[in-house]
């Protein structure tokens, strides 16, 4: 039965509509979210569009009242059935695809690991990767011999992809993937590999049917597709990590090597140190996990902590050399505070803040995310819709797709400006009320109580990176056209294939 709501709401013409595939498979024809946000700019903050396989109609959000509210009860608007199975079978049943109890008892296990107080700890270790990152690609720079006059090009997207793999590794699960060494443990490249295959498999036209396939016939999430399969892949290589790990817990059990939590050290704060703590509870303890639930979030922490920051940063290089005015403003400003910045330090940039704000405003790794009312609703809305008003009722079963980028390139909030790099706009001040609700009125890292757990240590990596990076190396435009487009994460596609970024590049 359809709500009265929905039949009121605007949306594109069913003529451009396919019969079978409604008009979803426009959107994932073109570049990420654009069609959300050329629809928005037509039919306001919440339209409808139909969906594929004669789905009941999807609801698209970018109201700003009515994202707040469905993030802030998370009970109520759950990950929609087409989202969690590629999530499933990515990374497992661990914090990302977890709901209700379930999700509580994983959220408040692994909350403290990314508090203020332990992301702070974790800085000497990012400088570490960061600056293994710099010698890695002056040296390249050194070796070339063209790059007198022109630089040197490459893909930027692998070496920052190695350097937060390394991150990851370190910060949060005690292991060293080496991936930015000479010889590349084994598993840091097979996940590379099986990533930019993942990545590629689900920008070919047939991707496209799968979670859609999935939404409308669930058991398919087991069947043999290409899409699946490679989601398997990934998920098949970190775990064999995870089992190394926990191996090594079992025998450390016997010696208390691993854990320390009964030595005379604090207790370690890290993913790994946490799970394994959880892991030891006795049975009926409340926040013991299961050596499964542990595997899938090694898995899940390994990917959603490295591809995201790495994607979003690699944009945000890209802007930096498509401008180099603000590249040099960047530079001088970090140079101005000499080497060796503490964690306190580097709060104190203010330009290197909007340039990570206006990267992460433009280039959100996840940019977009769907939900599921599980119960009648009504939802508050900023701007009223005619025929509805200011609150829009909601029936059970409701699928709704938030695409953030479409809120973060609103010009009627950003200005005439709204879809240039220009990281200016964030040291003028701005009234919140005016903003989305979320991180520095963003929703690069969704909102409510399930935000993105890891939002601390991406910015703190993101800002350690580009500060060691910009002193030394100058960012330049190879001129190559670059597509954005969404396969799993936000993808730069260049010339079909993703996971391509050419940046050339010169010493300062
Ligand atoms: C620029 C980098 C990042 C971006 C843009 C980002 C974005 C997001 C977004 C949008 C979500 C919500 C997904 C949804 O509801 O559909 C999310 C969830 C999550 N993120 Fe991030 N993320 C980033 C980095 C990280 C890092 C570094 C970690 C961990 C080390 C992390 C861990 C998580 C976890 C565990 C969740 C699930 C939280 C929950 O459901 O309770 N993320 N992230």
């Amino acid at each position: 039965r359809v709500p009265d709501d929905v039949q009121r709401l605007p949306g594109p013409s069913s003529t451009i509509a396919s019969w079978i595939w409604g008009h979803e498979l426009l959107v994932f024809q073109h570049a990420a979210t654009q069609m959300y946000s050329i629809w928005a700019r037509s039919f306001g903050g919440i339209f409808k569009i139909r969906g594929a396989l004669f789905h009941p109609d999807i609801i698209i959000v970018t109201d700003h009242a009515a994202v707040q509210h469905i993030f802030a009860n998370s009970d109520l608007y759950v990950k929609s059935p087409a989202f969690r199975p590629p999530i499933k079978n990515l990374l497992g049943e661990g914090l990302v695809w977890a709901e209700g109890e379930d999700w509580r008892r994983q959220r408040k296990i692994l909350g403290p690991v990314f508090s203020t107080e332990s992301v702070k700890e974790m800085t000497s270790a990012i400088y570490e990767c960061a600056e293994r990152l710099e010698t890695r690609l002056t040296n390249l720079i050194l070796l070339d011999s063209s790059r007198l006059k022109d630089g040197t090009t490459l893909n930027i997207v692998q070496y920052i992809s190695a350097c937060t793999l390394d991150i990851i590794g370190t910060v949060a699960l005690s292991h060293n993937f080496s991936a930015q060494s000479a010889h590349p443990d084994g598993d840091a490249a097979l996940i590379s590999v099986s990533w930019a295959n993942h990545v590629n498999t689900g920008l070919k036209p047939l991707a496209f049917l799968a979670p859609i396939v999935v939404r409308a016939i669930p058991a398919v999430a087991k069947a043999p597709l290409p899409l699946m399969q490679s989601q398997g892949v990934v998920k098949t290589i970190v775990r064999r990590i995870g089992y190394r790990i926990l191996e090594r817990d079992n025998a450390a059990g016997k010696t208390n090597l691993v854990g320390q939590e009964d030595g005379p050290q604090k207790p370690r704060q890290d993913i790994i140190g946490v799970l394994l703590r959880a892991r030891r509870l006795g049975n009926g303890a409340l926040e013991k996990l299961s050596d499964e639930q542990i595997l899938d979030n090694i898995s899940t922490f390994t990917m959603v902590g490295h591809e995201t920051t790495a994607g979003s940063l690699t944009f945000t290089l890209w802007e930096l050399a498509r401008q180099p005015a603000i590249q040099d403003r960047l530079r001088a400003e970090v140079l101005s505070y000499g080497r060796d910045l503490s964690y306190d330090d580097i709060q104190k940039l203010e330009f290197l803040d909007a340039v990570v704000k206006e990267g992460l405003r433009l280039h959100p790794a996840s940019p977009q995310t769907e939900r599921l009312a599980l119960h009648d609703d009504v939802i508050p809305l900023s701007n009223s819709v005619p025929g509805i008003g200011e609150a829009f009722r909601v029936k059970k079963g409701q699928i709704f797709h938030v695409p953030f980028t479409p809120m973060h390139t609103n010009p009627s909030t950003w200005g005439a400006s709204a879809a240039v790099f220009d990281p200016t706009r964030w040291l003028e001040t701005r009234d919140p009320a005016t903003l989305p609700h979320g991180w520095s009125g963003l929703l690069t890292f969704c909102d409510g109580p399930r935000n993105c757990l890891g939002w601390r240590l991406a910015v703190l990596e993101f800002k350690i990176i580009l500060v060691t990076l910009i002193r030394s190396i100058v960012f330049v435009d190879t001129g190559v056209s670059v597509e954005e487009k969404i396969s799993s994460t936000l993808q730069p596609v260049v010339d079909g294939k993703g996971g391509v970024l050419p940046l050339c590049l010169k010493l300062v």
